[in-house]
């Protein structure tokens, strides 16, 4: 078990933690989330003993890392996979490594094949792509079989295949008993891979808690509803019934009604009431992602701005080519997150849309209900008041947490079964 209590690290003036008390148990990937900059980094250093906190203290199996015997054998970490002597091999580096802690050579080769490296193991990993690096980490964070492991961003870079297979790694890993703390920034990642979450915001504690509990505190379960296409008329109408009875009801992008504040069985005898029928009317939990979003949207200190493109227009401007298949099409409205349907403002100083609904809130509209704009909950002031024309190229889709089919048995072929 990892346990920190009143963890703090100050770099001169600046407070990278402050305060952090949290465990991490065994038999579980926790997943460890925060914006950039929020002291994750930081923590896992001080976790490993790589940073000596200014305050309060850390230990694993209660014991500070620096003291811990032998600390390969017990824990294994992912922290930087570019810290690599870039002039030796995998195997050579992964060798060094395993002397140091007497860890015996064949060990060296059995981690090369769980992560897939074996035909690359003698070449040079200054060659090595990023996934490959990730992979030569992660390797190395299991080379002493550990009880304890710490990962950074383990699937920065890979492949889907890779991701997949750092899944499956990550929960075989707690499934065997072991304390598995894990930092990433893929929300929908995260929602397959974790049971447990601790959650940081400018270094403090926000949320230590089960995912599915930390899904229900910082959202709000939602209705999706639909009227016929073809009568757009009663889905205006069923708006504002269902607005007038206190809902909060935004259009989705695809034309169905998001609706927060009321019962499945009230939005049907409503619809049913305005003699509205429906096409659809289902309950949906919110993702991951916008419970975070709408945990840590008032702790990001790093937020994009529209690229303005100033003294550019000319090449925007500039007519695109028109290829058979795309008539119409509109050049590229840049790559900067475009006001996000989860907690991004519009434009910096402006509310958020989304803290007005919890757990719903996300569409953008597109155009829809035209009066008050793109994304305007009914009867509500429009807090996007600039027309939006329709879906934009680079605008982020939201990622639900998606079942996934089990992964088929021969998709982990390249990685060899850990004999240890
Ligand atoms: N060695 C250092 N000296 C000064 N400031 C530092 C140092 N290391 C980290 N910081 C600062 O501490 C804060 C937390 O950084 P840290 O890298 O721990 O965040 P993070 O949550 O890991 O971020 P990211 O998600 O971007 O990796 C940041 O403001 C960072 O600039």
């Amino acid at each position: 078990m990892i346990e920190a209590v009143g963890l703090t690290k100050r770099y001169g003036a600046k407070t990278a933690v402050h305060n952090l008390s949290f465990q991490v148990r065994p038999g579980t990937v926790t997943g460890f989330l925060g914006p950039n900059g929020s002291g994750k980094s930081t923590t896992m250093r001080m976790i490993l003993g790589l940073d000596t906190p200014t305050s309060g203290r850390v230990t694993i199996g209660g014991i500070p890392f620096r003291k811990v015997p032998n600390a390969p054998r017990h824990v294994g970490a992912l922290l930087d996979a570019k810290a690599v002597h870039g002039g030796r091999s995998a195997r050579q580096h992964l060798l060094s490594l395993a002397q140091l802690s007497g860890i015996p050579a064949r060990r060296v080769d059995e981690v090369l094949g769980v992560v897939g490296l074996q035909e690359v193991a003698r070449k040079r990993s200054n060659g090595f792509s990023l996934g490959m690096g990730q992979r030569l980490g992660i390797a190395a964070a299991l080379l002493g079989d550990p009880q304890v492991l710490l990962f950074d961003e383990p699937v920065n870079g890979l492949d889907p295949e890779g991701i997949l297979w750092v899944r499956n790694l990550m929960k075989q890993l707690a499934a065997e008993g072991r304390t598995v703390f894990v930092s990433s920034h893929l929300m929908s990642e995260m929602a397959l891979t974790a049971e447990h979450l601790i959650v940081i915001g400018r270094g403090q504690l926000l949320a230590d808690m089960p995912v599915k509990d930390f899904i229900s505190a910082n959202s709000a379960d939602f209705a999706r509803v639909r009227t016929p296409d073809t009568e757009p008329e009663l889905r205006e109408k069923l708006g504002s019934v269902l607005g007038e009875a206190g809902a909060q009801v935004v259009a989705e992008p695809d034309g169905a009604l998001r609706v927060t504040g009321l019962p499945l069985p009230r939005i049907s005898d409503l619809a049913h009431g305005a003699d509205i029928r429906l096409w659809e009317l289902s309950p949906h939990q919110a993702s991951l992602e916008e419970a975070y979003m709408q945990l840590t949207q008032g702790v990001v200190d790093y937020r994009s701005t529209t690229d303005q493109r100033a003294g550019l227009q000319q090449q925007v401007a500039a007519p695109a080519p028109q290829g058979p298949g795309m008539p119409g099409q509109q050049p590229p409205q840049g790559y900067a997150p475009q006001p996000g349907p989860y907690g991004q403002p519009a434009h910096p100083g402006q509310p958020n849309p989304y803290a007005q609904a919890p757990g719903g809130a996300p569409g953008q509209g597109y155009g829809y209900p035209p009066a008050a704009g793109p994304g305007a909950p009914y009867g509500q002031p429009n807090p996007y008041a600039q027309p939006q024309p329709g879906p934009q190229a680079g605008a982020p889709a939201p990622m639900q947490p998606a079942a996934q089919p089990a992964a088929p048995a021969d998709i982990s072929k390249p990685h060899t079964e850990d004999a240890r």
